[in-house]
């Protein structure tokens, strides 16, 4: 039993400069400040700014959080001051360098630990060199990654058997052996640095190797959603894993002033207003994340998919990179077919998002009946979370393992068809045509057939089990305490010296 006087357990966060990191790892300080923990999250001046109204709400209910500043080198790397995370880049080549400043975090960083000594760290996967800083430290070390447990199995079984070195050809299907499903693969839906080595081959694999010395890893999901991978992680891989999530669910309990950093684009009471004039499950929401994704061309073919499917739709349209040009330059203004949005706007057919979504508002939202998304791992367990089926169309990182996810093991979702993996900040090769949007979109919305009506009924069916993973004696809610107390219990070890 913890006495009264037992100073609380501190707890830091290091996340990622990405918007798909940043966001779920402030969700987790506060879901841990909730918790009793005292929660400090460590990033960079500016990033302090964009996060910082939804900490100072958290301040005010009583919760102990708060934030630590690192200098940020832009300057040093050459970009504008200010420029901290990707969602303020405006080129390709900004991206470049914005990954090679997070590389220089660690004097600052290591500094910083030694004279403040927390309880614990959990820092983002995408720093290797974490665990220089805190060995000799005696700080227990845990990697939250922003992805599920599914895609770390996946990545392992193709470390461990490269069943994708036995096929010749790129749109060949392979299995993924040792997995509790049949996942079926094709090389050309694997990251370049699977297929052959290079220089982000080689910083995975030191990303890696500091996860494997870390005392585990956190998950924003949970576990009824994986359970078979929870146990095939925990099992033949051996580490140690707890599923806490979803951690979008503790923005909830204030879910019209949901605040996640960056300013929404759009005001949200029009956004609700247009929903609540909608039918239930009648919109498909769509958006591709925080990054870049698509091309001039794939936009005016989602646009006339959208037009001849029919059927209502939010679309986020974030940054548009020119890929023809040297430097990636983000288009100013797209270009969409002649009239679209006059007519969409007029029939109240369609509501264009430019630049950020209230996303989880717009999931929550009962007119809202699925979700067209990247399969980024947040994009997904909000989708979850909210009990849509979605529509998959991943590009880049780990969303093909992700599609997968979705298509084979939890089955809520179908196909836009695209097999062809890209690196982040590429063009993408292939252009989806709009006949093909069109049908996937209808195959999907509005449908009763036996299939579709299966799908949404299991993705209700995980709603209900995130909600109850995440209430008080939930699993995601026993697994935060279980994760304390042992932190608590390494904090006695170490005091008494053993
Ligand atoms: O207009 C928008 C767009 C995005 N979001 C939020 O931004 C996050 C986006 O995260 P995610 O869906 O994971 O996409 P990415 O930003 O692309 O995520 C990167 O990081 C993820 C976690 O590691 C990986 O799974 C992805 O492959 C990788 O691209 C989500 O929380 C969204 O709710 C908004 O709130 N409004």
């Amino acid at each position: 039993m913890d006495s009264q006087a037992e100073p609380k357990l501190e707890i830091f966060f290091f996340p990622y400069i990405l918007g798909g990191h940043l966001i779920p790892m402030i969700d987790l300080a506060r879901l841990f400040a909730s918790h009793g923990v005292k929660a400090t999250i460590v990033t960079t001046p500016h990033n302090v700014l964009l996060f910082q109204n939804p900490i100072l709400r958290d301040q005010q209910l009583g919760y102990d959080i708060g934030f630590l500043a690192l200098n940020f080198p832009a300057e040093e790397y050459g970009l504008p001051n200010g420029c901290e995370n990707e969602l303020t880049t405006t080129n390709g080549d900004m991206f470049t360098k914005l990954f090679m400043a997070a590389m220089k975090l660690q004097d600052p960083l290591r500094k910083l630990l030694s004279q403040t000594r927390p309880d614990c760290l959990i820092s983002d996967r995408l720093y290797p060199w974490i665990a220089d800083v805190t060995d000799g430290l005696g700080i227990p070390r845990v990697v939250f990654d922003g992805s599920g447990c599914f895609s770390h199995c996946v990545e392992e079984s193709l470390r461990r058997y490269a069943p994708h070195e036995k096929v010749v050809f790129e749109t060949e299907s392979f299995l993924v052996p040792g997995l509790p499903n049949q996942i079926e693969l094709k090389r050309s839906m694997l990251p370049d640095y699977v297929k052959a080595e290079n220089v982000f081959t080689h910083f995975l694999n030191e990303a890696l190797e500091c996860e494997i010395k870390s005392y585990g890893i956190v998950v924003n999901s949970f576990y009824e959603l994986e359970q078979a991978y929870a146990d095939y992680f925990q099992k033949d891989m051996k580490r140690k894993i707890w599923h806490i999530g979803p951690v979008s669910l503790y923005n909830r309990t204030n879910i019209d002033k949901v605040e996640r950093g960056i300013k929404t684009s759009i005001d949200e009471h029009s956004c609700l207003s247009w929903l609540d004039s909608r039918d239930p499950n009648s919109v498909l929401y769509i958006s591709f994340g925080s990054m870049p994704r698509i091309t001039s061309a794939q936009l005016l073919e989602i646009a006339h998919g959208l037009e001849t499917s029919n059927h209502p739709f939010i679309w986020v349209i974030g940054r548009i990179l020119d890929y023809s040009s040297k430097e990636k330059q983000q288009v100013e203004s797209v270009v969409l077919p002649v009239g679209f949005e006059e007519r969409i706007t007029k029939s109240k057919r369609g509501l264009m998002i430019r630049g950020w979504a209230p996303q989880l508002l717009i999931l929550e939202h009962p007119a809202v009946g699925a979700y067209m998304n990247h399969c980024g791992w947040n994009s997904i367990i909000e989708g979850v979370t909210a009990g849509l089926p979605m529509i998959t169309w991943p590009f880049s990182s780990e969303q093909f393992y992700n599609e997968r996810f979705i298509l084979n093991v939890i089955r809520v979702g179908i196909s836009m068809g695209n097999e062809d993996w890209v690196p982040l900040k590429e063009v993408p090769r292939v252009t989806i045509k709009r006949d093909k949007v069109a049908h996937v979109v209808n195959r999907l919305m509005g449908c009763e057939e036996d299939e579709v009506v299966d799908m949404r009924k299991r993705a209700e069916e995980f709603r209900d089990k995130a909600m109850k993973a995440f209430e008080k004696g939930g699993s995601s809610h026993s697994n935060v305490h279980a994760f304390i107390a042992e932190l608590k219990s390494c904090r006695k070890i170490s005091q008494n010296g053993h």
